[in-house]
């Protein structure tokens, strides 16, 4: 093929098509390749997987982020310098709103920049929002196969543990304070990818959505509500494959 890798996931112009799925766990892209024609596997480094195959005769890849925004804006900016243009993040979420349950599929139409990376591209007054042909794939796709969803606002933060064990940290109550806004402000779920993946797409001039896997729900499990655990992402899966269809098809 032409040209120079790039510099972290080592692939190359023609190595990747213009539609690109991005889970964030390297395990997830065998699964997902799975559903593609013809797929094999282009290149692993780091936390970059990528493999590259088929749908509907239009070559798809498939390619891991790693957890948090350093890593996710380090593989877009390089998967749309190699020709991606169409991108949709295949994640896993955990509840924040009482009515998002463990299993349940949330389709970000924007997310909270609670985190860094997204802050070293535009000033936080850019909001970081989802491109809204793929949003609107999203939906269709789902659709089409009669699955439920929520749509709305995710959260994004750096740190895992500062979500789950805020009182642990010594900025505990700036962390708990804020997230007590976040709810009031409606976010469904929170995440790790999306802000910075909304904010590097609006700059690059690429199309970026997210479909997320509910695993649990913390607020849930605070009121003493069922909370039920989940961690099969086949249906975010198929849901995003059907997406990347849908797109295609347009
Ligand atoms: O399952 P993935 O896609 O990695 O997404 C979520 O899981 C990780 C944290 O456990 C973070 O990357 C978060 O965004
Ligand atoms: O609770 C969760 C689950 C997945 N990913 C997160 O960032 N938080």
């Amino acid at each position: 093929m032409n040209g120079k890798d790039e510099f972290h996931i080592k692939c190359k112009t023609g190595d990747v098509g213009r539609y690109v799925l991005l889970p964030g766990d390297p395990d997830r892209v065998e699964k997902i390749a799975k559903y593609l024609d013809n797929a094999v596997k282009v290149q692993q480094k780091r936390e970059y997987t990528v493999y590259t195959g088929y749908l509907d005769g239009e070559k798809v890849s498939v390619c891991s982020t790693g957890i948090g925004g350093p890593s996710a804006a380090i593989a877009l900016e390089e998967l749309a310098n190699i020709g991606g243009d169409t991108f949709i993040r295949v994640g896993t979420a955990g509840g924040m709103d009482i009515n998002i349950k463990g299993g349940d599929l949330v389709i970000a139409s924007g997310a909270i920049r609670n985190e860094g990376t997204s802050k070293e591209y535009l000033p936080l007054e850019f909001p970081a929002v989802a491109n809204h042909e793929v949003m609107s794939a999203l939906i269709t796709a789902a659709e089409n196969l009669g699955r439920e969803y929520h749509i709305g606002v995710v959260h994004c933060k750096d740190s895992f543990y500062g979500q789950h064990t805020p009182e642990k940290m010594p900025v505990g109550s700036e962390l708990k304070h804020k997230w007590e806004a976040y709810l009031a402000g409606g976010a469904l779920c929170s995440e790790m990818e999306s802000a910075a993946l909304f904010t590097v797409g609006s700059y690059r001039k690429v199309r970026v959505g997210t479909i997320l896997l509910a695993v649990a729900n913390q607020e849930r499990e605070k009121l003493g509500l069922e909370n039920v655990f989940a961690d099969d992402t086949e249906l975010a899966i198929k849901t995003a494959v059907e997406a990347v269809r849908v797109l295609i098809k347009k």
